[in-house]
């Protein structure tokens, strides 16, 4: 057989939180392509050097916000690219993961706030909007089981908006509250205000209230299953290899 006849080798691919709701879909996903292997599962309490010993060349984090910093530093460390699906990052968290990778140019690390691609779409549709519209609020609602409010996504998108408001020059978003009781109007990103709602049936949704002058736009989205977050896993995976540095969020890779 010629060289370019032989099948590419599949990607090895490890797991960390593999137990948890995220971590074990993942796990199902990488199963079921034929270009991964999947190599190591490991939680919480498991040997995270399985990881290296199984010989992985892509980690998939669905962890937890206060563990998942440790993990980034330990992958790069052991030459391992990383695809990070934990919510909790920052700008201070990113340009932290961009020093431990500017000492090993060839690795790549992908941070995605929400995977599922209607989900990628809200943000960028949230952030071309914002321009147009004086007010903006974001709703999100999700499982009661999540352990941070607000939504990594929902803290992106407050991102995104705050960004594109100060790049057209808007001022601060109208709002005479003088009396509150306190939460009762959100928490507060970048001057943008974020509501989060905790229900029973919910997995993960997002509305993203425009208003002006006689009008409003509303853009939603939902995930009803976490099958939905698994193409842009899958996609992020396959892109870890070939993409040194860090990659913020799946548009790039969407071709956004
Ligand atoms: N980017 C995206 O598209 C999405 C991101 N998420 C995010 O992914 C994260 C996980 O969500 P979800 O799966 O629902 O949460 P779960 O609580 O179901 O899963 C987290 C898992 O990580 C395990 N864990 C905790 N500490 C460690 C450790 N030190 N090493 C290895 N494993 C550990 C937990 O174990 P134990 O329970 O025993 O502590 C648990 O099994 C959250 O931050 C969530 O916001 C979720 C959905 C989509
Ligand atoms: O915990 C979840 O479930 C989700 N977490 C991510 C977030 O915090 O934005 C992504 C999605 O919303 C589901």
């Amino acid at each position: 057989m010629t060289e370019e006849l032989q099948p590419a080798e599949p990607i090895r691919v490890g797991v960390l939180g593999a137990r948890g709701r995220m971590g074990a879909e993942a796990c199902r996903a990488v199963d079921a392509a034929p270009d991964l292997e999947l190599v190591a599962m490991v939680d919480a309490g498991d040997w995270l050097f399985n990881i290296a010993d199984a010989g992985a060349d892509v980690v998939i984090d669905f962890t937890t916000p206060d563990i998942v910093m440790d993990h980034l530093h330990w992958c790069i460390d052991q030459n391992i690219n990383v695809v990070v699906g934990t919510s909790g990052f920052t700008e201070t968290r990113y340009e932290r993961v961009r020093q431990w990778l500017s000492h090993k140019p060839d690795l790549g690390v992908i941070i995605a706030p929400n995977f599922a691609v209607g989900a990628v779409l809200m943000m960028e549709f949230a952030a071309r909007a914002a321009r147009w519209f004086e007010s903006v609020e974001i709703v999100e609602m999700h499982h009661p089981q999540k352990v941070d409010a607000p939504s990594g996504t929902a803290l992106r998108t407050a991102e995104l908006i705050a960004a594109a408001r100060e790049e057209a020059g808007l001022g601060p978003v109208p709002d005479a509250t003088k009396e509150e009781m306190l939460g009762a109007r959100g928490s507060d990103v970048g001057g943008v205000r974020v509501h989060s709602l905790r229900a029973t049936g919910l997995v993960a949704h997002q509305e993203v209230l425009f208003g002006t002058g006689g009008e409003t736009l509303t853009i939603r989205h939902d995930s009803y299953d976490r099958k939905s977050f698994m193409p842009g896993v899958l996609l992020a995976v396959r892109a870890a290899t070939r993409r040194p540095g860090l990659t913020v969020g799946l548009g790039p890779l969407l071709g956004l």
